[in-house]
């Protein structure tokens, strides 16, 4: 049984286009990444699992249940972190935490204690008086209180400086470890690559591409970097290049495909100079973010 299935999910705003026809499974105890440029759907496609949306067509089953018609079942399974969180404001953050915890078995307030101090979090604050940061520390500490099998936040790390972020992502892959499914997005390719076993790709309300990172990092692409004392001739065209930049007297591509046929291609080439290296990941998927989707077969 997958952790999260998405069929054909599409949610239309009246006309406006939310998500369309979205399809993707997540295994259990995978971390996956969901990304795309601003206004590409991961809020609605999320919303939409947690059932505070409802789906134009097309379904979504979390844990093998329907997210619409088995809802409140689901809640106490998953941990869900929003994006912008808001809170009573003159609550203390103990306070809240004890509130919170009153919602599921057991007592998850102690847990979330031990997570305030993991997170370096004062709890004896009032909310109010907490840092943009410390309030998304809270959040957090709430997804994760009650420990749930599915984690599904939305851009977790925004607001956390680098050592929180490095805290966090510490946390995340315990959990996975104790098999804890986790989904989040993120507009941040770097730290993607850093945590998921498997990225998905959405533009325009469309799943664009879902990548397994270790294919992304088999050695399919490669930056090139060619220098001239005079000009590149612009009418050549190489097999093979997704993302291309020409100045005056350099040519700089991201290929992808063979290395030998790059490197047949290349020797046809007057070149002065030739650097190639592994191109990064934000350096593979920024034409994903420029041109159309379904324009570029390249990955
Ligand atoms: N309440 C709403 N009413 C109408 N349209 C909406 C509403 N919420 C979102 N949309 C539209 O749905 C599309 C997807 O938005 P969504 O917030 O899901 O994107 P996102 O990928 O989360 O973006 P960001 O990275 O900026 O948070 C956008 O075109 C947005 O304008």
């Amino acid at each position: 049984m997958n952790a999260i299935e998405l069929n054909h999910l599409t949610k239309r705003y009246g006309k406006a286009r939310g998500i369309e026809d979205v399809t993707f499974q997540v295994a259990q105890g995978e971390i996956f990444g969901f990304i795309g440029p601003n206004g590409a759907g991961k809020s609605t496609t999320i919303r939409t699992l947690l059932n505070f949306l409802y789906p134009t067509s097309g379904t979504a089953k979390i844990l093998g249940k329907d997210v619409v018609t088995e809802a409140k079942n689901l809640r106490q399974h998953i941990g869900y972190l929003p994006s912008e969180v808001h809170y009573y404001d003159d609550m203390k953050v103990s306070e809240l935490f004890r509130f919170s915890a009153g919602f599921y078995p057991g007592d998850s307030s102690k847990h979330a204690l031990e997570l305030a101090e993991r997170l370096q979090l004062d709890t004896s604050r009032k909310i109010e008086d907490l840092s943009f940061g410390n309030k998304k520390k809270v959040g957090i500490i709430q997804a994760l209180m009650h420990e749930p099998q599915i984690l599904i936040l939305d851009e977790p790390t925004a607001g956390l400086d680098p050592l929180m972020q490095s805290i966090f992502f510490e946390l995340l892959r315990e959990l996975q470890q104790k098999g804890t499914t986790i989904f989040f997005s993120s507009h941040y390719l770097s730290e993607v690559q850093k945590l998921c076993n498997r990225v998905a790709i959405i533009k325009d309300g469309r799943m664009i591409k879902i990548e397994n990172m270790e294919d992304l990092h088999a050695k399919k692409f490669k930056k090139v970097h060619l220098h001239f004392q005079n000009k590149w001739d612009q009418k050549i065209r190489l097999e093979g290049v997704l993302q291309e930049n020409v100045t005056d007297n350099s040519y700089e591509f991201i290929y992808n495909g063979h290395t030998r046929n790059l490197l047949e291609q290349l020797v046809n080439i007057q070149f002065d100079d030739v650097t190639i290296e592994e191109p990064s990941l934000e350096e593979i998927f920024m034409h994903y973010y420029e041109k159309e989707a379904g324009e570029n077969d390249g990955l």
